[in-house]
């Protein structure tokens, strides 16, 4: 099984103070740092590129920085990432012409590779790539924004794709994202969920270490 892993989603910190707001997260508990990527294009949002990645190394950020991409071409910006210091790189299938194609390139540039599959793209996208992942995401909101409500069938989407990791027999990571709370995570780890990502419930509560205190005591009760 998975080690749980806590990824507060740097889109909801405050950016003028990104570098003390990462500082934070981990040092309230946080395991890593969840990083959303948007284009403008892809999704209607514009957010930060790899010199913000590339800074964070530099600040001291030693922990593994979750590059969620939510761009579209994927594959030119995938080099970018790996040298400002990724640790792992997750894109949509949507946004790829060829996804077995850049997972094998984030893979080649020394990075994790996950796969995104948005609340309306069906496990099937899974099918013939899923052994080559080291992680899938599930977003349990549409992707663009912070703050959304969880939709709700997440959950059996969860337990569908547990099954088919558990079947490959392989240490895959599965990752959700999208209206996390302390109050409904322990539901999502129930469901099969073993990595977190949680921006607005994170950094808009004034104890970054008691909301993350609380979703691992949620997540231990059920995942052990
Ligand atoms: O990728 C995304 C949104 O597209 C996420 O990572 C959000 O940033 C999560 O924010 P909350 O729903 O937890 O506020
Ligand atoms: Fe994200």
């Amino acid at each position: 099984m998975q080690s749980t892993v806590i990824a507060p989603s740097i889109l909801s910190a405050n950016f003028a103070k990104l570098g003390e707001e990462v500082d934070n997260v981990l040092n309230a508990g946080a395991d890593w740092v969840h990083f959303d990527v948007m284009d403008n294009h892809y999704v209607p949002n514009l957010t930060i590129g790899p010199m913000v990645c590339e800074a964070l190394r530099k600040h001291g950020v030693t922990a593994p920085i979750d590059v969620h991409l939510m761009v579209e071409p994927v594959d030119r910006i995938v080099p970018d990432f790996a040298k400002a210091g990724a640790t792992l790189i997750s894109f949509h299938p949507e946004a790829s012409a060829h996804v077995h194609r850049t997972i094998q390139l984030i893979k080649s540039h020394g990075c994790q590779a996950g796969l995104v599959l948005n609340p309306a793209t069906p496990v099937d996208a899974l099918e013939w790539v899923l052994e080559e992942l080291d992680m899938v995401l599930l977003m349990s909101v549409n992707p663009g924004f912070g703050g959304q409500s969880f939709i709700p069938s997440a959950l059996e989407k969860l337990r569908r794709v547990r099954k088919m990791i558990d079947a490959t027999g392989k240490p895959i990571r599965l990752e959700i994202d999208g209206g996390v709370k302390a109050d409904n995570i322990a539901e999502i780890a129930a469901a099969g969920a073993d990595t977190f990502v949680a921006g607005s419930a994170i950094f808009n509560a004034t104890d970054y270490a008691d909301v993350i205190g609380r979703m691992k005591d949620a997540v231990s009760k059920v995942r052990g």
